[in-house]
């Protein structure tokens, strides 16, 4: 789907122009940024690299393509079509930070070279590879954080999703953020990310009683014997656990019609037992039957998964659940049985996994899907494509707001490390400065605020735009790693950096800085770029 079509008409007019004033190969150089972390914190985590470096790979405008486009602009001359079908990008460079690197506002995550008219057709398509996948790869760590590194975390969001593209995307990089698996088949075979699923409510109210039910045998999970009336062993276990010392009296007759759906899952399933218990009453009827289904499968050697809540109070019924669970253990002696998963879903967000865990919860497995797929909580992340610098004229746009002013110049950026082995801040100089050097005292400057500056000596220092594509340079390229290599990374960094900016509450922002003489080049070039203002 991702073609050079894949993007806004005012690339190809700006292109045209280009081509009409003899400009179009002259070298530029752009810079991809964000401004402002999403989600009120203070960190973002870069995603959708390998898929622009894949997009560049294959960029090429076709011969339909073309015609296409003559249609669209019919007043453009024909040379400039056969230029349009002579382009590719092996004259491009791309240097970038890794994928899957926590990352920082207004530090470039890509910087881009190349003949300005191919340049500028790679904006679009570039910033809608990278704005959804960094701001649902983001959105997936911060579940990740909240949720803990013991808890499974499941997306389940194709359905609720910003369309089948949408739903690809967000299942990919919410992998990368730091999600378990995926409920999207289609996702798990094009990216091998694991799949998992559960079953709906609708199996559940399919079934009207156990007499639907007509092949009732079970074989042993060893083999070694067969059980004719898996009904009878499911409906002998219920009275027992009815009867049973601890749990007697605590529910009575259970809901018929979802024994029944259950039984039918087991004998479909009997490695990989999992039922939804909220279709009629949790405690009072699913709990009790997926127990009773459950310790039949044990009795044929198989072991059962646990249970699905979506609906209610997750927390109360999750330890309600929990404690019956090890009632059964003890009053059967059947161990492991208290710690049958549990999983929750239901509109599940940060808040809600948040709120969840101060009152305390039995919680294995959190699916979910609305929020995080939709990124309910900010809708885009507002990655920018700005050119700063042309024939090696280094270029400034200039807005009333400053932090829309862009930072001129191509530029080499660095990231320093503390004393503890935390990133400390991340700083940009220009190109031909050299770089930071480790135990040497560095000035480093907020670019814009005057008295914001800190001396820092680093104790270790990390380039950070790497060469990804290396065009006519003799630049060598970096591999692009696979997305668990790169889920793995993503995991890891957020372990790296300092705890404080990584909370959900007020998080302390991550410094970002120039040095001291990009410092004064950029306010050189503003003054030299803003007229001045006349009173009267
Ligand atoms: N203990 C809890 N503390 C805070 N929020 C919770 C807790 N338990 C569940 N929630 C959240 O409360 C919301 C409950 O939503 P809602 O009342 O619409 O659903 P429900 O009535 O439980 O279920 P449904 O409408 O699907 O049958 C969900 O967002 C859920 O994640
Ligand atoms: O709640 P989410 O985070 O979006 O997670 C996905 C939801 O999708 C399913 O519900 P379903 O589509 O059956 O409808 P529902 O909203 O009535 O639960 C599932 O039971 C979850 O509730
Ligand atoms: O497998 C599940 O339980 C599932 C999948 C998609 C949406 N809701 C639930
Ligand atoms: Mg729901």
């Amino acid at each position: 789907m991702v073609t050079p079509l894949l993007t806004d008409l005012y690339q190809f007019t700006m292109a045209y122009a280009y081509w009409k004033a003899g400009k179009h190969l002259d070298r530029a150089v752009f810079d991809l940024y964000f401004r402002k972390n999403p989600f009120g914190g203070e960190f973002t985590i870069f995603g959708g690299l390998e898929e622009c470096i894949r997009f560049i790979a294959n960029f090429k405008i076709t011969e339909d393509e073309i015609k296409f486009l003559r249609s669209v602009m019919p007043t453009c001359e024909d040379g400039f079509f056969e230029y349009l079908s002579s382009i590719d990008c092996s004259d491009v460079e791309v240097y970038a930070i890794h994928e899957g690197y926590v990352v920082f506002p207004k530090v470039p995550l890509m910087r881009i070279e190349g003949p300005v008219a191919v340049v500028q057709l790679l904006e679009t398509p570039f910033l809608s590879l990278v704005n959804y996948a960094s701001l649902v790869t983001t959105n997936a760590a911060r579940h990740r954080l909240v949720a803990g590194k013991s808890k499974n975390l499941l997306e389940f969001g194709l359905r609720r999703a910003q369309g089948p593209d949408g739903g690809i995307s967000a299942s990919r990089y919410s992998y990368m953020g730091g999600f378990d698996a995926t409920s999207n088949v289609a996702a798990g075979r094009l990216f091998g990310i694991p799949i998992r699923g559960t079953h709906s409510h609708a199996f559940v109210s399919s079934f009207m009683g156990l007499d639907e039910i007509t092949d009732k045998a079970l074989i042993s999970s060893d083999g070694s014997s067969k059980c004719e009336d898996f009904v009878s062993l499911v409906q002998n276990w219920l009275i027992k656990i009815k009867d049973s010392s601890s749990l007697g009296g605590t529910f009575g007759e259970t809901n018929q019609s979802e024994l029944a759906a259950f039984t039918s899952y087991a004998l479909a399933f009997p490695n990989s037992f999992l039922a939804l218990v909220d279709t009629y009453d949790v405690m009072r009827s699913g709990v009790p039957n997926f127990c009773a289904v459950a310790l039949a499968l044990n009795d044929m050697g198989y072991k059962a998964v646990g249970i699905r809540l979506d609906s209610g109070d997750l927390a109360y019924q999750s330890a309600e659940t929990r404690k019956f669970f090890h009632a059964i253990e003890k009053d059967f002696g059947i161990v492991g049985f208290g710690q049958m998963n549990i999983t929750a879903s239901n509109d599940l967000n940060e808040e809600t996994i948040d709120a969840l865990n101060k009152q305390g919860h039995e919680v294995d497995a959190f699916g979910i899907g609305t929020y995080l797929v939709t990124c309910y909580a900010q809708a885009a992340l507002g990655c920018v494509f700005k050119l700063v610098e042309i024939n090696k004229q280094p270029r400034i746009k200039l807005s009333e707001d400053v932090t829309k002013v862009s930072i001129p110049c191509k530029k080499k950026c660095y990231r320093l490390y503390g004393k503890e082995g935390y990133p400390l801040v991340d700083i940009m100089t220009g190109e031909d400065e050299p770089g930071p050097k480790i135990g040497e005292r560095l000035l480093c400057r907020h670019p814009f605020i005057e008295s914001k500056r800190a001396y820092v000596v680093p104790q270790h220092v990390e380039e950070l735009l790497k060469c990804y594509w290396p065009g006519n340079s003799s630049n060598s390229r970096e591999e692009l790693p696979s997305l668990y290599e790169i889920r793995s990374r993503c995991i890891q960094h957020l372990d790296w950096m300092r705890p404080d900016h990584m909370r959900r509450l007020n998080p302390t922002p991550y410094k970002v800085s120039v040095t001291a003489k990009l410092y004064d080049f950029i306010h050189f070039l503003w003054l030299n770029e803003a007229p001045v203002g006349e009173l009267q």
